[in-house]
């Protein structure tokens, strides 16, 4: 079974690697919504894989680093690309949490889903 818990934090940042030109060269803004997923057995006792308000708990602390901030400015998002942000969060869970996947949207239409390196 498979069970998430969604966040959102506001955040600037350019990408700095993109060809000249492009508009994400430019300093701009995005309100992030992102998904942990965690997957394990149902417990029988409880129903449930584990409480919703200690993975809220645990992704809290991420969520503090990198609202309002300029992400540009976080040490390993130097290149905030949706990509590297994923893995960034995932690199910051997985020792305290039974990860599965890790979703990045940027935009309504645009994001990335990592699963980890297999
Ligand atoms: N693979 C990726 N491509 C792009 C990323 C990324 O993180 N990974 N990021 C960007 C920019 O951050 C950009 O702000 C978001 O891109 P885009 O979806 O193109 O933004 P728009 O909302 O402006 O989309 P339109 O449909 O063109 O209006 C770019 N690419
Ligand atoms: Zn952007």
């Amino acid at each position: 079974m498979e069970i998430f818990r969604e966040f959102t934090f506001e955040a600037a940042h350019r990408l700095p690697n993109v060809p000249e030109g492009h508009k994400c060269a430019r300093l701009h803004g995005h309100s992030y919504r992102v998904t942990v997923h965690v997957s394990g057995d149902v417990d029988p006792h409880s129903g449930w894989v584990m409480d919703f308000g200690d993975l809220k708990k645990a992704v809290e602390p991420i969520r503090d680093r990198l609202d309002h901030h300029y992400l540009n400015e976080v040490p390993g998002l130097e290149n905030p690309t949706s990509e590297v942000l994923a893995r960034w969060i995932w690199d910051r869970l997985a020792g305290s949490l039974p990860l599965s996947a890790v979703g990045v949207r940027e935009t309504c239409t645009s994001g990335c889903v990592y699963r980890g390196d297999r």
